[in-house]
Formats: C-alpha cells, sequence, structure tokens
C-alpha cells in the first residue's frame, strides 16, 4: 500500500520542527529516512502512527488520510516498531509477540489456531521462537528488538514504520533484520543512522536536515558527496561496486568540518 506524505508540517509548543515535507513510499518498497540528530525523523515517523499531528499537510496511506480514519482502522494498518516502544510488564515473549494481533480482535476474543500460527511464525522468521515463553523484560536490547519486530509483523500491517531497528543489534543482527524486512515485502520507511547500512537496504532514500527534505531519491543521488558533506558533515562517497553492492566509503579524515 503507498504512503504518501504530502507538504507536512509540525509546530510543537510554538516551535517550528517540520517544515513541508513531502515523500512517498511505493507499495512494498523500503525507504529509508536519514538525517543528522535533531533534524525531525521521529517526528515525521510520529505524524504517520498518528502521534502528531501535523500543523499543515496530509498522510495519505491507501489514498486515505491517515488523520481520519478511525483510531482502530490506523492501528491496524500500520505497525511500529520504536525506540523504548513501552510493554505492559511480565509478559512472555509469545504474550508480547500476540499483542499484534489486537487491533484485528475484539475484546473478549481469545487467540485462535490461527492467531497462533502467526505469532510461532513471525518468531520463526525473527529468530525468537526459542525465547517463547522467556519473560519480555529479562531480555538483552537486541533481542527486545526483535521481538518488537516480530509483534509488528504479527499485526499483517499494510505500513511498517522503523525507528532505528537496528540500534541494539551486532552486526550480524543488522543484515540479517533489514534482510527480513525486504523478504516480508510490506511497505516500509525506516529511520536509520548508519548511512551505509542505509545505503546497502535500502530502495530509496529521503535525507531530512533541519526539519526539511534536503534530498530524496534512489541511493547514489540522494547520498552525494555534497550532501555528505553540507548534511552530515563528513567526507566521503557513495558508490556501486563491482558485486552491485552501493556502500559509503568515509575519507581518510571522515571529519568535513568542525561539529
Ligand atoms: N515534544 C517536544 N517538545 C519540544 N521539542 C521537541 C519535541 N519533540 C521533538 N522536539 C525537537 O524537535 C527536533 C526534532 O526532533 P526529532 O526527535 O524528530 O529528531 P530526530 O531526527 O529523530 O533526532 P535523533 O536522530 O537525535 O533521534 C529536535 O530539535 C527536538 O529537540
Amino acid at each position: 500500500m503507498k504512503l504518501e506524505v504530502c507538504n507536512v508540517s509540525v509546530a510543537i509548543g510554538g516551535t517550528p520542527i517540520l517544515h513541508d515535507v513531502s515523500l512517498d513510499v511505493a507499495p512494498g518498497e523500503f525507504v529509508g529516512l536519514i538525517g543528522p540528530n535533531g533534524s525531525g525523523k521521529s517526528t515525521l515517523l510520529r505524524t504517520i502512527y498518528r502521534s502528531v499531528r501535523p500543523s499543515g499537510g496530509t498522510v495519505l496511506l491507501g489514498g486515505a488520510d491517515v488523520w481520519s480514519l478511525s483510531a482502530r482502522t490506523a492501528a491496524r494498518r500500520t505497525a511500529a516498531v520504536l525506540q523504548n516502544s513501552p510493554t505492559p510488564p511480565g509478559l512472555t515473549v509469545h504474550e508480547v509477540a500476540a499483542l499484534g494481533r489486537t487491533p484485528h480482535k475484539g475484546m473478549f476474543d481469545r487467540e485462535t489456531a490461527a492467531d497462533r500460527e502467526i505469532v510461532v511464525d513471525s518468531l520463526e522468521r525473527t529468530g525468537m521462537l526459542g525465547y517463547a515463553e522467556r519473560i519480555y523484560g529479562s531480555l538483552s536490547g537486541g533481542e527486545r528488538q526483535r521481538v518488537l519486530l516480530a509483534r509488528a509483523l504479527v499485526q499483517e500491517p499494510e505500513l511498517l514504520v522503523l525507528d532505528e531497528p537496528t540500534n541494539h543489534l551486532d552486526i550480524r543482527a543488522r543484515f540479517e533484520l533489514l534482510e527480513l524486512v525486504h523478504t516480508v515485502g510490506v511497505t516500509t520507511l525506516a529511520v536509520l543512522h548508519d548511512l551505509d547500512l542505509a545505503a546497502r537496504s535500502c530502495d530509496r532514500l529521503t535525507v531530512l536536515d533541519s526539519g526539511r527534505v534536503v534530498a530524496t531519491g534512489p541511493v547514489l543521488d540522494a547520498l552525494t558527496p555534497e550532501v555528505l558533506s553540507d548534511v552530515f558533515g563528513v567526507t566521503a562517497v557513495t558508490e556501486r561496486h563491482q558485486d552491485g553492492i552501493v556502500r559509503v566509503t568515509y575519507g581518510a579524515r571522515p571529519l568535513a568540518r568542525a561539529s
């Protein structure tokens, strides 16, 4: 399902945070949202999963304005994996993943065999099936991150919104998680800080700086040496190597300017 962010502006407490931001993610596409600290990435995601209402512009999912949908319909369509997502204490890994079914069920509906199959399948895909009976709060940061992705997959969403999904993961797990997201094939917008990982993994990139889109498009077009220098303050090049992989290579003296 297509995501279209059209001329979105956000002001919090009278302070402008986002200015006229537009981007789109085609059905099944994986778009990376990148930018320096404080550039507005998380705020933009919040307007998409309905945590911050834009002061201007629209967010369309499949052509429908997410802010005019019922909260329940919006919650069914969009799954968000966030930093420090709150989860009720004392739940097992299976129970946390099963929360992904909530938007699909009535208040008194119990877990069906079909629900259970989806939960088991999602835990297996994220490598967490062996932890199903562990208490979620006892897991490491990286293990929790995978369970939260499992919960998002259990939801069978039309849009996946990820805020730094690889933050706690070791290097192999980072590649595995992003490959899994690709394999799932759901329309995905992900905030990523690791530019090389973003360049390798995403179909396209949108670059935010001070609340504005400063570049968007295929990786090689968006992540130019000028953008890397002017926006991120590093000297680096983005190139497609002979093996077909796009990589970001930092200069021997990577700081383009004093920070
Ligand atoms: N509730 C709030 N009240 C005031 N300012 C806020 C609030 N939320 C965010 N901001 C400010 O908005 C700007 C953008 O914040 P945001 O968290 O969206 O950036 P980000 O690009 O996700 O940053 P990071 O990479 O550091 O996570 C920052 O300057 C932040 O301090």
